[in-house]
């Protein structure tokens, strides 16, 4: 579904990504892991449009997408949540996901319009498939931090990806929030059939429960593989595992 080949991206002579590759096929979980500062976040973003590449291939179903604008590959099922929470605070969960149903339906949501009225069903069908139907009337602000973070999916989900791309999906949940997210990411693949690509410090969930891995290293790719051959890897046990297997 996506394959990258590649791919190089330089910030003033800086080299942030610089020779990434990746294949992801339809209906896995795959993770990009690596040190800080390895590159994930900016091929994340050449992938969804944010940045444009200095060269390389992104091909997404049979057609390079690269430095093509956001809007167009969120119109093609990219969807991509990042790694700060990024929502309408004043808005109820109902809304914040409803804005985005709309949005992906090119219409425009006016709180005193019968747009209010419109995409309903599909917003509590949304709601339902994440877990948020209970907190549909809450103010978005007001939420809990992994509650925001699950916000933020339902919207990327409003936009009926076939590739959803998540950017530290766990970062700053306590353990019980990250439990819910895992069973959600692992939920949100086996009964949608998305295809979901994300990067994640934490390398005990990374493991258990991506198909593939990918590993970057100064903007390279090391390996990619499944996770009983990256970890075997010798390369990554110095480079990135501290020798450990
Ligand atoms: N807009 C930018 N301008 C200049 N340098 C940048 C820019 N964006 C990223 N970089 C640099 O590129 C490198 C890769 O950054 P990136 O955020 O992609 O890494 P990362 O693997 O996602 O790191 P982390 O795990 O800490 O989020 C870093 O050295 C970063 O400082």
């Amino acid at each position: 579904m996506l394959y990258i080949k590649a791919v190089q991206k330089s910030f003033d002579g800086f080299m942030a990504v610089n020779g990434a590759n990746l294949s992801v096929d339809k209906g896995e979980i795959v993770a990009v892991i690596g040190p800080n500062g390895a590159g994930k976040t900016t091929l994340f973003s050449l992938i969804t449009g944010q940045l444009k590449p200095d060269s390389g291939e992104i091909i997404f179903k049979n057609e390079n997408i690269a430095g093509l604008p956001p809007y167009a590959i969120c119109r093609k099922g990219i969807s991509r949540s990042f790694q700060v929470v990024n929502i309408f605070n004043r808005l109820t969960v109902f809304e914040n996901v409803q804005a985005a149903v709309l949005s992906h339906q090119k219409k425009v949501l006016n709180l005193f319009s019968p747009a209010k009225n419109m995409a309903v069903k599909e917003t509590e069908e949304l709601l339902e498939s994440v877990g948020l139907t209970d907190k549909a009337d809450s103010i978005s602000g007001l939420l809990s931090h992994g509650d925001q973070k699950v916000l933020e999916m339902a919207i990327a989900l409003g936009n009926r990806p076939e590739l959803l791309i998540l950017d530290e999906p766990t970062a700053g949940m306590s353990p019980e929030e990250t439990a819910v997210s895992i069973d959600l990411i692992r939920r949100l693949s086996r009964e949608l059939g998305l295809t979901i690509l994300f990067c994640e410090h934490d390398i005990a969930l990374v493991f258990s429960i991506s198909h593939k891995i990918m590993v970057m290293q100064q903007g390279q790719t090391i390996i990619q593989g499944k996770p009983d051959e990256v970890r075997e890897n010798k390369q990554v046990q110095e480079a990135y595992l501290g020798g450990a297997n």
